[in-house]
């Protein structure tokens, strides 16, 4: 038995038992135990959902999600965004519902066609929704993002977008354009958000983020030139940071945490961070 969480190929709704998790757009039904219910038992309060997709396992136990339109009722029981579970679930729990919120939404969202409009139907044994009138496939999406700690010795460049918590700052990040190489949009997106060049890139790691459905693409960037100019609208305030006097960081299991931790360890000789995965 595999202990934590283990993404499978889709189970067979077909097959009796297991667990299942319920999804709508308020997040996930939890009661005291947690958000696994035995699904059995689930499926006897007939829930109003649209789909159901065979996730993987829990503890070695198979787990189903029930994706539902609207938050229903269910005596002793609540719902529950993904980024309060992201604060307080133990990592294979967060794991299991960041993929269980990316299969909800693309569920949830490709029930129709996008070329024809006509009612999708979901493909058996595979992560696929179908349009029978014209054959066009919808896969889950997965957005490439780059995430980058910018260094200059021993200060580095860290900023913050006007949706974070007060106080805290954050490596640069953002979205892999069509066509592009990641290397550049590492270039482009440091270039757009502080006005500053980088070189010396290096690859540092990945994590699937789900919010909403990136992957993010971890990098180490030596400082080249510039002053920093923070962009108007996206980064509220950008700075060097010397690395003894930093600002509260993101959660230590993000992938923005361990850029940072990674650089102070390797600077300072301290053994060096993993990545949670
Ligand atoms: N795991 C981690 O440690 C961290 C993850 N992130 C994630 O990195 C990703 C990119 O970061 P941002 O600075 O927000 O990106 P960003 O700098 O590209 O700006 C966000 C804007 O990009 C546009 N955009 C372009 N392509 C998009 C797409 N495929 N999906 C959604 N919006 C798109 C939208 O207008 C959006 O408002 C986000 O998913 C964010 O949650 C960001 C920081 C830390
Ligand atoms: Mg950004
Ligand atoms: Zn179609």
């Amino acid at each position: 038995m595999t202990a934590g969480w283990q993404t499978t190929p889709p189970l067979d709704n077909a097959q009796p038992g297991g667990w299942v998790l319920a999804r709508c757009s308020q997040g996930f039904l939890a009661d005291s135990n947690g958000v696994l219910f035995p699904r059995e038992w689930l499926k006897r309060q007939e829930l109003p959902h649209v789909a159901e997709h065979g996730l993987g396992y829990f503890d070695g136990e198979p787990v189903w999600l029930l994706v539902l339109d609207q938050p229903a009722d269910v005596p002793g029981c609540h719902w529950q965004g993904l980024r309060q579970f992201m604060l307080q679930a133990d990592y294979p729990t967060f794991r299991m519902l960041s993929f269980a919120e990316q299969i909800g939404s693309w569920s949830s969202n490709h029930r129709f066609c996008g070329r024809c409009g006509s009612r999708n139907r979901q493909v058996p044994g595979e992560r696929c929704m179908r349009c029978p009138e014209c054959g066009l496939d919808s896969y889950a999406r997965i957005s490439p993002s780059m995430i980058v700690l910018v260094t200059r010795g021993d200060e580095i460049l860290l900023a913050r977008s006007p949706r974070f918590v007060p106080g805290m700052y954050s490596t640069l990040a953002g979205f892999v354009e069509p066509g592009e190489s990641v290397e550049e949009c590492v270039a482009r997106e440091v270039r757009e958000e502080v006005g500053v060049e980088v070189s010396d890139l290096q690859y540092l790691g990945s994590q699937g983020w789900p919010f909403p459905h990136s992957l993010m693409l971890g990098f180490h960037a030596e400082y080249a030139g510039g002053d920093i100019t923070p962009q108007v609208d996206e980064i509220e305030d950008a700075r060097w940071f010397h690395i003894e006097q930093l600002p509260p960081l993101p959660m230590p299991r993000s992938i923005a945490r361990y850029l940072i931790d990674l650089y102070l360890a390797r600077r300072l000789g301290h053994p060096e961070p993993v990545l949670p995965r």
